[in-house]
Parts: structure tokens; sequence; C-alpha cells
């Protein structure tokens, strides 16, 4: 089975360049894998570091040390020594990510803020539109709001939007960043479904989820961040 995410040794820490320059070691010695077809779930405590991986695989936040490796456009890449130009490349074509909250652009629709990644893949605009109408549907986006700028969208409302934006392109690498958090039972349910569909068309992705019942369902394994805490390694 292909493996398309490979994190090897990759370590963290901020500087607070409004503390004297303290050093804080977030991460040590991150290593994982993820194959198709697999959902690995980030766990531990609260300020482990769960959302600095996210970040780190998505290319948001620098690494001190260690290898991102992503499969991209059939070759390798080490997205964590990538030019920016190359980031942006593979975010376009390999490594979706849903974060918690939505990037809201002004003026923009709901409708097209969700078709824009499929245009940016190269599909017309109509069919785009097409499809970013059905995913919203999916997750029963009341018809009236597709319209309109996500800006004054209530929070479940807007998270449902993000999460129609992340899930309508075939990337073949998806981060998820507490995309359930805001969400009732029923639009849950849509997104552990789609969670699923994704595994089976053969995506690797990696989630943080805090509700048990949807890590439960959508995990095939769950890593606890605190194995990389720096203090453990240290001890
Ligand atoms: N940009 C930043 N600058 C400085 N410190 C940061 C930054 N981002 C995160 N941290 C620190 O890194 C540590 C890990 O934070 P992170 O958000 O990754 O934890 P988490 O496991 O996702 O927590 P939670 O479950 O509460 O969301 C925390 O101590 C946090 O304060």
């Amino acid at each position: 089975m292909a493996t398309p995410l490979v994190v090897s040794e990759v370590s963290k820490s901020f500087t607070m360049h409004l503390r004297d320059g303290i050093r804080l070691p977030v991460v040590a010695d991150v290593a994982f894998s993820v194959k198709s077809g697999e959902c690995v779930v980030l766990g531990g405590p609260s300020g482990v570091g769960k959302s600095s991986i996210l970040k780190m695989l998505y290319g948001n936040y620098g690494v001190d040390e260690g290898q991102i490796l992503m499969e991209h456009d059939g070759r390798l890449v080490n997205l964590a020594a990538a030019e920016p130009r190359l980031v942006l490349e593979v975010r376009r074509v390999t490594l979706g990510y849903v974060s918690q909250f939505l990037r809201v652009v002004p003026r923009v629709s709901a409708l097209d803020i969700v078709a824009e990644p499929l245009q940016a893949r190269g599909v017309a605009v109509e069919e785009a539109r097409e499809r970013a109408a059905d995913v919203l549907s999916k997750l029963n986006l009341p018809n009236a709001l597709w319209d309109l700028p996500p800006a004054t969208f209530s929070g479940g409302e807007q998270q449902r939007v993000n999460i129609a934006r992340g899930f309508i392109t075939d990337h073949k690498i998806l981060l998820l960043d507490e995309p359930t958090a805001s969400l009732d039972a029923r639009n849950r349910a849509v997104v552990v479904e789609m969670i699923a569909a994704k595994k089976a068309e053969g995506a690797a992705l990696v989630g943080i989820f805090h509700d048990e019942k949807v890590r439960d369902a959508v995990a095939d394994r769950i890593i606890d961040v605190s194995e990389f805490s720096p203090r453990k390694s240290a001890v």
C-alpha cells in the first residue's frame, strides 16, 4: 500500500522574541507515517503540540529539524525544506487542510469559496459550482446562504463551508484540525461519512478530534503526541 506521508525526526521550538528570545521546545523527534486509505488521529492533552504538528505538515510553521516527506506529482518532496513556491504547488495538487475556522474573503460567496480549489485545479467554473452545490447540500447548508459571503454565518455554518472547501478536491493527503468542533450531531455524522469516503478513495488523513465519538468512528490509529514531548526525551 502506498505511503504518501512520512514524518521523520521532526523537532520544533518557538522563539519568544518579546521575552529575550527564550526558546520553548514543543515537540522533538516526531516520527510517523500515514498510508493511503488510513486516518491517523493526533491525541494527547491540551498544549502537547497537536495543532503545531498539523501546521508544520501544512508548511505554516517552520521545522527546526527533520523531514516531512510527501508523494507529490510522482516524486517525493520534503515539505520541511521546500521553497514557498513548491509549498503552494503541493497544496494545490496534493495537500488539503481543513482548519477550525474559515478564512473569510470579503464579498466572495460561500459557493465560490467552495468551488475555488477545483477551479485552481483546472475545472471549469460551471462544473466547479455544481460540485460545490452538491457538497454544500450534503452538509445541509441552506440554499439561501450559498450566494452570500460567509462573514455573517454562524460558527457551524462557516465550519461547513470550510469542510466543503477542504473535501471537494481529491487531494491525496488531507489534514483536519477539529473539523467537527462547531457542528451538531446530524452534521457531525455527515462529516464522519465524508471521512470514510475519503479513506475509501485512498486519501491519507491526519486529524485532531476532541469529540471521542467522532475520533473512534474515524481513527485507524491514535498517536499520543506526548510521546514526542521534548521534556520526555530529555529524561
Ligand atoms: N505561534 C506560537 N508561538 C509560541 N508558542 C506557540 C505557538 N503556537 C503554539 N505554541 C505553544 O506550543 C504548545 C503547543 O500548542 P498546540 O496548539 O500545538 O497544542 P495542542 O496540543 O494542539 O493544544 P489544544 O489541544 O489545546 O489545541 C503550547 O504550549 C502553545 O502555547
